[in-house]
């Protein structure tokens, strides 16, 4: 039995600003459970991110939306389906959030933002107030709502949470994880990703590197780059992380891009590794069954 396609998806996408690629043959599909996309700054998640949404086109391969690419599909459609939520700052300072809410709204629907206020926790007598009258959480839950005004199946999450404290973040996870949208959630954070995604994609340096069932890539990484990355997470009342293998930040020109600053890297990475199945995930890695504990 083959498995149903997801309606989202990259195909071999290499994307680029100008004639200079930054995201080289990258594969995802947009499946249920959510769908996490993982990497230091830099490594071009929000670039992807950017395609999904149509707003960057491939130099090569497609993004498929059901059985068109994005260049063929009917926009109007995809954009009441899929939908950014982009962080809280991108609202307009100005506007009173109710109006900021109508904006994404038909005419004839206007009367819904009390109601969208309140799917997302808020009370509706907020909608005179601005942004700066609100708090960081409260801010970030009125562009939830202005994201699900038209209904959308799919929701984009550029590091929604990140300039939240713990106790609001986790609030605001909550609410997401309740919503009935698929999602695809763009972050550094390994532990918004665990609570939001049954499957992640670690990025390095505009490749993917590992992916897999997000609780497998945590528990148990494959790449030495996963690893590192879950390993850098300081434990509550614990000694600060070790700083394991050499810290150069550039990415290495030739073969394995990660291997000036992987503990593992021999002479064989020299040769670009290409993703092969491990374990049930795939990853770019000669050294993967040394990484695996
Ligand atoms: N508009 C642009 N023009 C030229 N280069 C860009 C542009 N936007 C991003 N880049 C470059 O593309 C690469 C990937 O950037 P991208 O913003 O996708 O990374 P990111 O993983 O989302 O990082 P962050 O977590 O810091 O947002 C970087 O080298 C960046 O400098």
């Amino acid at each position: 039995m083959t498995m149903p396609r997801a309606e989202l998806r990259a195909d071999r996408v290499t994307l680029g600003y100008g004639r200079r690629p930054v995201v080289h043959d990258v594969s995802i599909d947009i499946t249920e459970g959510g769908v996490g996309l993982i990497g230091e700054s830099g490594s071009g998640k929000t670039t992807l991110a950017r395609a999904f949404l149509g707003l960057l086109s491939p130099i090569s391969g497609n993004i498929w939306y059901g059985d068109q690419t994005l260049k063929k599909a009917d926009m109007r459609k995809f954009r009441k389906d899929v939908q950014p939520v982009f962080q809280a700052e991108a609202l307009d300072p100005r506007m009173r959030v109710g109006a900021s809410i109508a904006e994404a709204l038909p005419r004839a629907a206007r009367s819904r933002v009390p109601d969208l206020l309140e799917r997302v926790g808020l009370d509706p007598a907020l909608a005179v107030r601005r942004p700066h009258e609100l708090s960081g959480g409260q801010r970030q839950r009125v562009v939830i709502a202005r994201a699900l005004a038209v209904g959308p199946r799919l929701l984009i999450l550029d590091e929604p949470t990140s300039a939240l404290d713990v106790t609001v973040q986790a609030r605001v996870l909550d609410l997401l994880v309740s919503l009935e949208t698929e999602r695809l959630l763009i972050t550094h954070n390994l532990a918004v990703v665990e609570r939001l995604c049954r499957t992640s994609h670690v990025l390095f340096a505009g490749r993917v590197v590992e992916s897999g069932p997000t609780s497998d890539l945590l528990a148990n990484p494959a790449h030495p780059y996963t690893r590192a990355l879950r390993d850098a997470v300081p434990k509550l009342g614990g000694e600060p992380p070790e700083a394991k293998g050499r810290t150069e930040a550039v990415p290495a020109a030739t073969g394995c891009a990660f291997r000036l600053r992987c503990p593992l890297a021999g002479p064989e990475c020299e040769v670009a590794p290409e993703p092969r199945d491990v374990q049930g995930r795939q990853v770019a890695c000669h050294r993967a069954e040394d990484v695996l504990t």
